[in-house]
C-alpha cells in the first residue's frame, strides 16, 4: 500500500504546489508557501505509521486465528490478551499523536488536512522579507524528493494480502525423471541352461488347456493371484509346480537380497508366430510391491520388447530377449514407461515368457510417510504392537522441511502421507502471512508433483502439530487455514488427517502428557512427541488411511469394534497402531522413540 491508494500522488502534490507558487505574488510569498508546505510534510511521522501497520498486521493475524477457533476461545486466552494489548497500543498512539498519523485512516485524514492547508495558503498575507529565488528551487526539490520517497515507500510496511480463495497457485515445475528410473534395470543372457529351458517348455506344452487367450497371446498364472486389466488366467491361479518353484527360488536368491521383496507370483505368456503380440502397457497394478522388481525369463523363439515413455512417447527403447535370458524392471519404472511386443517381432515358432512379481492385495494399502522427527518414531512392519501392522505396509522418508520432498520417492505407493511444515514454519525467516503463503505454495506444488508422477496415489496431509510456543502455533494455524480453504476444495486427491486437536492442552499448546520435557541437549523441548504422542499420531494416520481405503466404512463387525480394536474380523490378524490406542498405549515403549 502507498499513498497512491488514497489518490494522493507525488504529482498531485507537486502540481498543487506549482500552482500555488505561480499564483503567489512575490518571491517571499512563494517561499513562505513552500516552507509551510515542507513543514507540514515533515510532520508526517513515517516511522510511526510503519509501526502501526505492523501492529495492525499482528492484530489481523490474531483475528485470523481466532476465526479458525471460534469454538475454543477460552483456550486462547493468551491470544485475546495480546490482541487487547495491541488494540490499546494503537489507541494510545492515536491519542498521543496530534499532528502526525498512526494509522492508514488518520494518515489519510491528515493528508486531506494538508490539502486544506495548501488551499488556505493562497489567501495568506504577503511576507515582507524577500529571499533569493534559487533557494525556492532547492526547497521545491527537497519536497519533491520527500514526496517521491513517500509515494515509492516499499510495501514492507504494508500488511500482507489477505488470503485469497480464488488465487491460482503456481503450476508445478516440469519434472525431470531421475536417471535410475530406466526402462530396463538389468538383463542377463543364459540365466538358465538349455536343460532347464527344455524342461520348462515341455511342462508348458503339456498345460495346453490351462492357458487362456488374452488378445493375440495365451496366459497362465501360478502362485499369488495377480489381476490386471483384461486378465483371464488370474481367475484360477494354480499352486506353483516344483519346476517353477526352483526357478522362483533362483530368482529370489539372486535378485531379491538385502530385504528386497521376494517374488511370489508367476505369469506365463505364450506367443505363437508373427501374429502374436502384447499391447503396450505398464505393470503398475497396486498389488505389486512398490519397491519390488519384475523379472521376465524368455524361452524358445527370440523377440524384441519395445519401451516408450508414458508422458509423451518421446523416448523409446528396445530390448532383444534371447532364449534363456532374463530382464528386470522396477515397479517404479512402470510409472514412466510402457512396454509391449508388436506383431512380427516373433518371426517363427513359439516363445514362452515367465514373469515373476511380488504381489499381495495388502499392497493396495501401501503407504509412504514423508515426515519430520515426530514421524521418525513410527514403524512399518508386521508386529502390531509397535508398528502399523501387515495391513498397512509401507516406508517412511525423513523430509524435515518441505523442500526435502522428492516426489519420485513416492512412486508406486497408493497412499502418501505428508507430515511436515513445522520446521519450515519455525524458521525465523517465516515472519508473516505472506511468508506462510509462499511456503504453502511450495507445499501445494510438491503435492501436485507427487500426483503427476504417480497418478493412482492418494495424498493425506497432516496439519503441523501444535507446539508449546503460542507464536509458532499462530503460524501453524494460518498454514492449516490455507490447507483447509485452498488445498482441500481444489484438490480432490487430498485428504486431511483430522484429530490433531487431541494434542492440545487447555491453553492451546502441545500437551505435556504427549510430549517430551527435555530435548537431547537437556533443554526444554517444545515440539517433540513422547512415545504416547507418537502412538497417538500413528493411530490418527492409520485410521485415516485405512478408513478411506475401506470407502469410509469401518467394515469390522460391531462386536469387535471398540473405538478401533486390533483384530481384523476375517483373519483375526492384529492391525497395528489402532490396537495400541484402544489399549491405552500399552505397547512396548522402545517401539515409539523418536529420533
Ligand atoms: O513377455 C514379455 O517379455 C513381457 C511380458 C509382460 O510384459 C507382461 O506379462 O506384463
Ligand atoms: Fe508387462
Amino acid at each position: 500500500m502507498n499513498l497512491n491508494d488514497f489518490n494522493i500522488t507525488h504529482d498531485s502534490f507537486k502540481c498543487k504546489l506549482k500552482e500555488l507558487i505561480l499564483s503567489a505574488q512575490t518571491k517571499a510569498e512563494k517561499l513562505q508557501t513552500i516552507s509551510d508546505f515542507n513543514e507540514l510534510v515533515g510532520k508526517i511521522d513515517f516511522e510511526s505509521v510503519k509501526n502501526s501497520l505492523n501492529a495492525v498486521q499482528d492484530l489481523d493475524l490474531h483475528v485470523q486465528h481466532l476465526l479458525l477457533n471460534k469454538d475454543d476461545l477460552k483456550s486462547h486466552q493468551k491470544t485475546t490478551e495480546r490482541i487487547e494489548s495491541c488494540l490499546s497500543k494503537i489507541a494510545e498512539k492515536l491519542d498521543s499523536e496530534t499532528s502526525s498519523n498512526d494509522s492508514i485512516k488518520s494518515l489519510s485524514e491528515s493528508i486531506q488536512h494538508l490539502h486544506d492547508q495548501i488551499d488556505a495558503f493562497s489567501n495568506r498575507p504577503v511576507v515582507q522579507h524577500i529571499p533569493d529565488s534559487s533557494a525556492t528551487d532547492h526547497v521545491l526539490e527537497a519536497i519533491s524528493k520527500q514526496l517521491t520517497e513517500l509515494c515509492e515507500r516499499p510495501q514492507v510496511s504494508a500488511p500482507p494480502p489477505p488470503p485469497c480463495l480464488t488465487q491460482t497457485l503456481p503450476s508445478p515445475p516440469k519434472l525431470i525423471r531421475p536417471e535410475h528410473h530406466m526402462a530396463i534395470h538389468s538383463s542377463k543372457d543364459n540365466f538358465i541352461d538349455t536343460d532347464l529351458e527344455l524342461e520348462l517348455i515341455a511342462f508348458f506344452d503339456s498345460c495346453k488347456d490351462k492357458f487362456k487367450s488374452e488378445g493375440d497371446r495365451q496366459c497362465m498364472t501360478f502362485g499369488e493371484q495377480y489381476k490386471y486389466t483384461g486378465s483371464r488366467s488370474s481367475a484360477t491361479p494354480q499352486l506353483i509346480p516344483p519346476v517353477l518353484q526352483s526357478l522362483m527360488d533362483k530368482v529370489n536368491s539372486e535378485y531379491c537380497t538385502e530385504g528386497q521383496p521376494q517374488v511370489n507370483s508367476c505369469l506365463i505368456n505364450r506367443f505363437i508366430g508373427p501374429d502374436s503380440s502384447l499391447p503396450m502397457h505398464s505393470d503398475n497394478e497396486l498389488t505389486i510391491h512398490p519397491e519390488s522388481f519384475i523379472h521376465t525369463i524368455s524361452l524358445g523363439a527370440s523377440c524384441t520388447v519395445s519401451f516408450v515413455t508414458t508422458s509423451d512417447d518421446s523416448e523409446t527403447h528396445t530390448h532383444v530377449c534371447q532364449p534363456r535370458s532374463i530382464y528386470s524392471m522396477t515397479r517404479q519404472s512402470q510409472e514412466f514407461f510402457r512396454h509391449g511386443i508388436s506383431k512380427g517381432s516373433i518371426r517363427a515358432g513359439t516363445r514362452y515368457s515367465i514373469t515373476f512379481r511380488s504381489v499381495s492385495f495388502k499392497n493396495r494399502n501401501s503407504t509412504c510417510i514423508l515426515g519430520d522427527s515426530n514421524t521418525c518414531g513410527l514403524k512399518f512392519g508386521v508386529n502390531p504392537k509397535n508398528s502399523f501392522g501387515s495391513w498397512m505396509p509401507g516406508k517412511q522418508i525423513f523430509t524435515p522441511v518441505i523442500s526435502d520432498i522428492d516426489p519420485y520417492q513416492c512412486c508406486g505407493y497408493k497412499n502418501v502421507v505428508i507430515h511436515c511444515a513445522i520446521n519450515d514454519l519455525k524458521s525465523d525467516e517465516v515472519k508473516n502471512m505472506a511468508d506462510i503463503r509462499r511456503l504453502f505454495s511450495l507445499y501445494v506444488n510438491k503435492i501436485e508433483c507427487i500426483q503427476a508422477v504417480n497418478p493412482k496415489v492418494h495424498v493425506y496431509v497432516c496439519p503441523p502439530l501444535p507446539s508449546k510456543r503460542a507464536e509458532l502455533n499462530k503460524k501453524s494455524l494460518y498454514f492449516i487455514r490455507l490447507m483447509r480453504e485452498e488445498l482441500l476444495p481444489s484438490n480432490f486427491g487430498v485428504t486431511f488427517v483430522d484429530g490433531f486437536d487431541g494434542f492440545l492442552d487447555q491453553a492451546g499448546l502441545l500437551s505435556q502428557h504427549l510430549s517430551k520435557d527435555l530435548n537431547r541437549y537437556q533443554k526444554p523441548d517444545y515440539l517433540h512427541l513422547n512415545w504416547k504422542g507418537i502412538a497417538k499420531l500413528g493411530v490418527l494416520i492409520r485410521n485415516t488411511v485405512l478408513l478411506r481405503m475401506n470407502g469410509g466404512n469401518d467394515r469390522r463387525s460391531r462386536r469387535s469394534r471398540t473405538p478401533w480394536n486390533n483384530k481384523h474380523p476375517s483373519t483375526g490378524e492384529a492391525e497395528g497402531y489402532a490396537g495400541a490406542a484402544a489399549n491405552g498405549f500399552s505397547h512396548n515403549r522402545d517401539g515409539y522413540q523418536s529420533s
